[in-house]
């Protein structure tokens, strides 16, 4: 039999923490060495000999927590949200010291997330206007989420590969921030409200036409399939990764 993979989870008694603690204790093939909370030393890692790191705290904690993760030769998967493009270039540099070591920052686990935002990504050049809504529960931290940063991203890259001109827009705002932010020039609102989960729309628009992309997680669960692919996977990936499609196979 294979050996079983050590894992440790950081910023284990939140929300997305505890999801994982249960889906690595449950998983056949892992061994959860460690759960750590705020106030626990990050040396734990290495005197439980952890060798996949999940990452799920806060975007203040989790650069330095990954940082000492690849300093000590530890893969991690990362679902933090905060990782801007200093942040990652610096974790390049630091990988390119450490071949063996990889990382992933995924933006969203779920997998019809990640779904959603490929095909948004494949429809954003055909339309004339393209806006992003991200919809979550009152007691995230950050907004936008990292998810539309990303999708934002993504379909703004896609549209000015194909020479998709700049969306039409002549509104002359009376209040700021009554168009939502600009990321990458599209627009993303914030919606906060309780009951809900994480949420995403994607909205493309033309001449007479609409096709909304939408994706909706219910509970933490749908976040774990990923979590668990990336545990698996990230040590034959090294350096870094940012997206779970990276360890997807979205082309056929
Ligand atoms: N990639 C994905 O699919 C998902 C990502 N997220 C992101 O994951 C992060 C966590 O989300 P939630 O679980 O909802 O937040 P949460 O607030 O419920 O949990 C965060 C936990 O991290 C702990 N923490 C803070 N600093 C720490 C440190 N240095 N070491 C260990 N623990 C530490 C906090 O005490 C708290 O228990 C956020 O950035 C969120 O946006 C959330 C859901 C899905
Ligand atoms: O904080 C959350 O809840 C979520 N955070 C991630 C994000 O900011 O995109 C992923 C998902 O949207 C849930």
């Amino acid at each position: 039999m294979s050996e079983m993979l050590k894992v440790a989870v950081l910023g284990a008694r939140g929300r997305m923490g505890t999801a994982a603690v249960a889906a690595i204790e449950g998983a056949p093939d892992m061994e959860l060495v460690a759960a750590l909370g705020r106030s626990d030393p990050l040396d734990t890692l290495v005197e439980k000999g952890a060798q996949v790191v999940v990452d799920l705290t806060v975007p203040t904690s989790t650069e330095a927590n990954v940082r000492f993760a690849v300093e000590h030769g530890i893969h991690a998967v990362v679902g933090t949200t905060g990782w801007d493009a200093a942040r990652l270039a610096s974790l390049e540099k630091l990988l390119a010291g450490r071949p063996e070591t990889g990382v992933l920052i995924a933006p969203n686990f779920a997998l019809g997330s990640v779904l959603a935002t490929r095909f948004a990504q494949q429809a954003a050049r055909y339309f004339d206007s393209v806006e992003i809504i991200e919809l979550h529960h009152p007691r995230k931290v950050d907004a936008p989420s990292g998810t539309a940063l990303r999708t934002a991203q993504l379909v703004a890259k896609a549209r000015a590969d194909a020479g998709v001109p700049a969306a039409p827009d002549a509104t002359e705002t009376t209040l700021v921030g009554a168009r939502g932010a600009r990321v990458s020039g599209i627009p993303v609102h914030s919606v906060r409200l309780a009951g809900l989960v994480a949420h995403q729309e994607v909205l493309l628009g033309s001449e007479g036409e609409q096709l909304t992309i939408r994706h909706d997680s219910f509970n933490h669960d749908s976040f774990m399939p990923g979590v668990l692919l990336g545990v698996r996977t990230v040590s034959n990936r090294p350096g870094l990764t940012v997206g779970l499609d990276g360890y997807l196979d979205l082309e056929g």
